[in-house]
């Protein structure tokens, strides 16, 4: 047993063998394709004998751009591994690191105070030295509600945390304990029930609190009021002693830090979003508690399992991996997912495959939540701490005194017993004017170039020779709240998209920044990352343009009896095989995968398109970052629709729109073109446009009844319906028209 390391690294031969063949082989089949485009637009050019070069070369350029992000996704499939730990080899608590944990919240009304105290209660029983552990919540609204919630979550800590660790709970978040149905800890015992039952009533005493001071708080709590401008508001919890504590809590199991943050935010300044929360916190707790490692998390992210921090610490104590390892990022999962999960809120896509690959590279992206980190890994890679004298590290760490003693490592924490001393000093680096001309965001912390800040900064860190890895165990150690309402995922993912094309077409392109810090494949893994907005150019074109040159007789694919035409059957038969497999391998079955297509063709349709826009717009100056962060307040009516697996189109006009047109464009094509086939009889020329305008229709089967069938709230309305046939209509005959005069 001792012989033991603290963790070992699987590396899956297996899955590299095949994966490995299957790019050679499927990309042989891409460059045949290649090739016939290419002799065949020569051989246009010198004879002219059909119409339609342009649709081709637009169809042409579409393939090239999905082979493009193809190829650089085999990166994420070259060398996957898997980790196991074994925290039980961990050395006495007394020698554990100390660790800050970093919860971010924005809006009381969308990310309800209940849910939110839940995850800072969660924190703080995590399964670690008390003393070691201290929480930090950032609330970027200032909410007196939310202040309320932590002094509320407090008093009931005290219970809690102590009922936790003498009946070795495993769930440590509060509701769902309480919600759960099997009972979890040493039941039986009658001594055991009757604490969870007095526990249970200070938890609804909790809840009911805060409720009601939500209830009171009226106009002058909500979040317009005060959101984007008030004062920094630091607040260290702390016992009151009236007295009520009772036998539970009197051992007085010692309690980790808690505090409370908020911002000073003024319209003048620009925040920075939860960036610029994140980075306030690592000031704040540089001067309270200083630890080595931090945790992130987003409000809805309770750690479900307490297990986590020794997780992490086997991977940052272990002797055998390099000190720059930067963090350790555990996999986001959620606690809506519903069996079919028709939106792929689970995000399957990127927490399974793609991570395994990347940490077998130089180790996962930096995921936003339930990661790790090591806090001299946020200093900047420029910046010499030891060589440093006072003067420069102002101007890169900004003026307090006190933050660049933390920052020297030399600073041992008094503030605490000056009250006034630390408000001061806290204050100050909570204050909004502190990182002008500084290396913040630029440098130093979260970055802001971004609004995916998780992705650029993990990008950034990994190019100044930081590595990290990823910890997937099979109880989920984190679990949030999914996006599962069809508006939200696309809001979302407009935000994602509009972040990651930022920094695909910025000086730190990672695959033109990349290949000379990281390797080629991990710059290739981040490049897809960055580019596979981009999926909406070669989508949107296999959506229209097919089917209008198939309206108008025109083909572009090979004919049936053409050898080339196996190749056009063989790409698409290996590219649906090979994601069948990777779900399947990943416990999925042949319905997720369906979802999954699906979700991506209407991703990319919409929100990839607009993101990408989004980022164009704000290179130009004509647009300002924004982050609309997502909804976890559940609706009820919402969480019905997803659970039975059905869409809810009560969405967005600008998302409806583009999804339904496209739908009916392509039913008008199918059935144009069967009427070809029966009365033209080209079929063998045109079976390939009339397959996909079919595929698209079967793929896309539930926007149909949407439109059609279903008669909730959630169907598609009539008007957007009508309004869509009048765009597809003018589209059709405009297009038809081009296509015969131009082409
Ligand atoms: O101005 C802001 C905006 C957001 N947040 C917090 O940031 C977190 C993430 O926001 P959320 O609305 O949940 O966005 P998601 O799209 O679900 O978040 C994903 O994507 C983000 C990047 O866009 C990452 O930061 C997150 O970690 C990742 O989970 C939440 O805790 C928010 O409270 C702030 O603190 N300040
Ligand atoms: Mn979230």
């Amino acid at each position: 047993m001792d012989s033991l390391p603290l963790h070992v690294c699987h590396v899956h031969k297996l899955s590299i063998l095949l994966n490995r063949a299957y790019s050679l082989v499927h990309s042989t089949a891409l460059a045949f394709l290649i090739y016939y485009r290419v002799s065949f637009i020569f051989q246009d050019l010198n004879t002219r004998a059909t119409p339609g070069l342009v649709p081709w070369l637009l169809v042409f350029a579409s393939e090239l751009l999905l082979s493009f992000i193809w190829l650089l996704g085999q990166a994420f499939r070259w060398r996957p591994v898997t980790r196991t730990v074994f925290p039980e080899k961990l050395p006495e608590d007394d020698k554990l690191p100390a660790i800050d944990v970093f919860i971010c919240t924005t809006d009381p009304d969308k990310e309800p105070t209940v849910e939110v105290m839940n995850t800072v209660l969660s924190a703080m029983a995590l399964d670690y030295p008390p003393e070691k552990l201290n929480v930090y919540l950032s609330d970027d609204c200032g909410s007196p509600r939310t202040l309320h919630g932590m002094r509320e979550a407090w008093r009931f800590a005290r219970y809690w945390l102590p009922f936790c660790r003498r009946y070795g709970i495993k769930i440590r978040g509060s509701e769902p304990y309480f919600s759960a149905l099997s009972g979890d800890g040493s039941f039986g015992s009658s001594e055991f029930t009757t604490e969870r039952q007095k526990i249970k009533e200070r938890y609804e005493m909790m809840k009911d609190s805060i409720t009601k001071a939500r209830e009171r708080g009226g106009q002058g709590h909500s979040r317009s009021s005060t959101a984007g401008d008030h004062p920094s508001v630091i607040e260290v919890m702390q016992d009151e002693s009236d007295g009520t504590l009772d036998v539970l809590a009197a051992d007085k199991t010692k309690m980790p830090l808690l505090v409370y943050v908020s911002r000073e935010k003024r319209p003048s300044h620009p925040h920075h979003f939860k960036a610029g929360a994140l980075n306030v916190l690592q000031r704040v707790s540089s001067v309270i508690s200083n630890s080595p490692y931090i945790l992130a998390l987003d409000c809805d992210m309770y750690c479900s399992d307490p297990t986590s921090a020794r997780q992490a610490m086997c991977f940052h104590l272990d002797p055998n991996i390099p000190p720059s390892l930067a963090f350790v990022q555990f996999p986001q999962r959620f606690h809506n997912i519903s069996m079919s999960d028709v939106y792929d809120s689970q995000l399957r896509t990127l927490f399974s495959i793609p991570w395994q690959g990347l940490d077998g590279l130089q180790g996962p992206v930096l995921s936003g939540t339930g990661f790790y980190i090591k806090r001299v890994s946020l200093y900047g890679s420029t910046i010499n701490i030891a060589d440093m004298d006072l003067e420069e590290l102002k101007q890169s760490f900004g003026s307090s005194n006190e933050l660049i003693k933390s920052v020297r490592r030399i600073y041992e924490s008094n503030l605490m017993d000056d009250q006034d001393g630390l408000q001061k000093v806290t204050q100050l680096l909570a204050s909004c004017s502190y990182e002008t001309d500084t290396k913040w965001g630029k440098e130093v912390g979260f970055l802001y170039d971004s609004v995916v800040e998780d992705y650029f900064t993990g990008f950034r860190l990994h190019c100044n020779g930081w590595t990290s890895v990823y910890c997937d165990t099979s109880r989920p150690q984190f679990l949030g709240s999914g996006t599962t309402n069809l508006n939200d995922v696309l809001i979302q993912g407009t935000r994602w998209s509009s972040g990651l094309i930022d920094v695909g077409f910025s000086k730190f392109c990672p695959l033109i920044y990349g290949p000379t810090r990281i390797s080629i494949l991990g710059s290739m893994c981040y490049g897809e990352l960055a580019f596979f907005p981009l999926y909406c150019l070669p989508l949107w074109c296999f959506a229209t343009i097919p089917q209008l040159c198939l309206l108008n007789g025109i083909p572009l694919y090979p004919k049936v009896s053409s050898s080339f035409f196996v190749i056009f059957v063989f790409i698409f038969v290996s590219a649906l095989s090979k994601h069948l497999y990777e779900v399947l391998l990943t416990g999925g079955s042949f319905q997720t995968m369906k979802n999954e297509q699906r979700i991506w063709m209407i991703k990319s349709v919409t929100c990839y398109l607009y993101g990408s826009l989004d980022a164009i717009m704000k290179k130009m100056g004509l647009r300002e970052a924004s982050f609309f962060p997502t909804n976890k307040a559940a609706d009820e009516e919402q969480v019905k629709l997803y659970q039975m697996g059905k869409f809810n189109f009560d969405a967005s006009n600008i998302f409806l729109f583009p999804m339904v047109a496209i739908i009916i464009l392509n039913m008008v094509a199918f059935v144009g073109g069967l009427l070809r086939i029966m009365f033209v009889g080209d079929w063998d020329k045109i079976l390939v446009q009339v397959f996909i305008s079919c595929y698209i229709l079967i793929m896309n089967f539930p926007l149909i009844e949407g439109m059609i069938k279903r008669k909730d709230k959630g169907r598609v309305q009539p008007s957007v319906t009508l309004l869509s046939v009048i765009v597809s209509i003018i589209f059709s005959f405009l297009g038809s028209i081009i296509i015969s005069i131009v082409w």
